[in-house]
């Protein structure tokens, strides 16, 4: 499941789960709250109306009794009633047990159809059902089309039922959990009967309607919500998103090498926070890793410089022995394995010493930079020329027979010997004799140029400036 469709989850339940636990709480709280203010002004009402009839009396005992109390509340005696709605019921008169609820006492009994309901069948009537004398003088007449929700005992001071609200026998004696919420009704100083409400307490019509328009509310209030919550789900997880997607994109393409990544950093919230150091971090790491780079690079550099500096003659920057007898050893192998020929040269300037010393050590110099430039600019990339020490020169002609190789000595040697080296010194002369070797028979590079040696020895023997071979 995407971030995205989780955060929205989120809200929504987040929402969903707010107005069902404000809405369910205020539902709840509103219908006992009016249960209770109409349970309370009933009530008081009826007590009001009992107190009115037996001050008018004296005693229950000394009244008309049920009858005379009916008509009592027919007449209209009793005090007025405060104002509500409740009250307007309570001006009408009650009706009599089984006769069925009725109007405003002008009228014969009716139901909601204007048809008189038959015996506990009157609308809404969800009390129990009557069984003795009086229907609870309490009961109110229904509301257009309504029983009343709940009806009042009448006892007198010990406690002996007088009217029973349909539930009581006149005469037997209230049960204790009724005594307990009985008001006592005083005349003169003296307690002279008791008013217990009687019943669960049933909504009206009305009343019912009320709850449907608060219970439909609350349903518009969560489908409000929920789609609120949609809504703002999708537009914040959308801006949440579009940061998160571009890091995670700018972490992939870092994982996928590319270090130096820029998101965009929208407002200043956490995330825009985390886009701005995720851009900083990228920045730094991008730009060590570039240090980091260039350094290697120069480490790289200089090790292969280093490297190149111990292979080379620094005079001629030719290669020097080591480099040659390595690469010599490895020509000598490749040429025995694959049957290939081979020729080593060894070269050595003729009196050299003489060049030190007639002309200066510095001459000398130039004369070995100079025969090592001669031979290196002759030779072929294979080829393989180094210095290997003092005046003497060493050269591996891979893939040459001896003729070959004899005959390129003789030309280098003629070179040597035709350079202009009065530009030098005007009176400098320099000739090199070689000995040439081509026999892989010798057994190792080494052992060849032992032979080339011996040969150059000949040269020098034979005169000098010339070039001494053998196979
Ligand atoms: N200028 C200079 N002289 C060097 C260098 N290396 C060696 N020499 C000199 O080269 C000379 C070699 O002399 P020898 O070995 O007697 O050989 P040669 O004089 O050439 O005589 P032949 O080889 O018999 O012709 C020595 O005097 C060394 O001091 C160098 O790098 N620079």
């Amino acid at each position: 499941m995407s971030l995205r469709t989780k955060f929205m989850l989120a809200l929504l339940l987040t929402g969903l789960a707010a107005v069902a636990m404000v809405g369910g709480l205020a539902y709840v709280g509103m219908t006992k709250k009016v249960d209770t203010i109409r349970r309370e002004q009933a009530a008081e009402h009826f007590h009001s109306v009992v107190t009115a009839y037996l001050q008018k009396y004296g005693s229950w005992q000394a009244s008309p009794g049920k009858q005379g109390f009916d008509e009592f509340m027919q007449s209209g005696e009793h005090p007025p009633q405060l104002s509500d709605g409740a009250q307007d019921e309570e001006r009408r008169p009650p009706r009599e047990e089984g006769r069925g609820p009725q109007d405003d006492g002008r009228g014969p009994p009716r139901g909601e159809d204007g048809h008189p309901p038959p015996r506990g069948e009157g609308a809404g009537d969800r009390s129990p059902p009557p069984r003795g004398e009086g229907d609870g003088e309490g009961r109110r007449p229904p509301r257009r089309g309504g029983e009343p929700p709940f009806r009042f005992i009448l006892a007198d001071q010990d406690f002996k039922v007088l009217l029973g609200a349909g539930v009581y026998q006149h005469g037997e004696a209230l049960p204790e959990a009724a005594r307990k919420d009985a008001r006592a009704v005083s005349v003169n100083g003296n307690v002279v009967a008791y008013v217990s409400p009687e019943g669960v307490i049933t909504p009206s019509k009305q009343e019912l309607q009320y709850l449907a328009a608060m219970r439909e509310a609350l349903w518009y209030g969560v489908s409000g919500a929920a789609v609120l919550a949609l809504v703002l789900g999708f537009l914040l997880s959308r801006s949440l998103g579009r940061t998160l997607g571009h890091l995670t994109k700018a972490v992939r393409a870092m994982h996928g090498g590319s270090l130096l990544q820029r998101v965009p950093v929208e407002g200043k919230d956490e995330v825009a926070e985390l886009a701005a150091a995720f851009n900083d971090m990228s920045e730094k790491l991008a730009r060590s890793h570039e240090e980091l780079h260039e350094s290697h690079q120069t480490i790289l550099a200089q090790a292969e410089q280093m490297r190149e500096l111990s292979v080379r003659d620094a005079l001629t920057k030719l290669h020097n022995r080591r480099h040659f007898d390595e690469q010599a050893t490895t020509l000598f192998s490749h040429a025995v394995r694959h049957k290939r020929p081979l020729a080593v040269v060894i070269g050595d300037i003729d009196y050299f010493k003489k060049i030190n010393d007639q002309f200066s050590h510095a001459t000398g110099d130039a004369v070995l930079r100079q025969v090592g430039e001669i031979l290196r600019s002759h030779m072929r990339l294979s080829d393989l020329v180094a210095r290997y020490g003092g005046e003497e020169f060493v050269i591996a002609f891979p893939e040459t027979e001896l003729p070959q190789a004899a005959a390129l000595c003789d030309k280098l040697r003629g070179i040597i010997e035709s350079f202009p080296w009065h530009q030098v010194h005007p009176d400098l002369k320099v000739t090199m004799s070689m000995g040439v070797y081509a026999d892989l028979a010798a057994g190792t590079a080494e052992a060849m140029l032992q032979k080339a040696d011996a040969l150059l020895y000949r040269a020098k023997e034979t005169g000098r400036n010339r070039v001494c071979f053998a196979a």
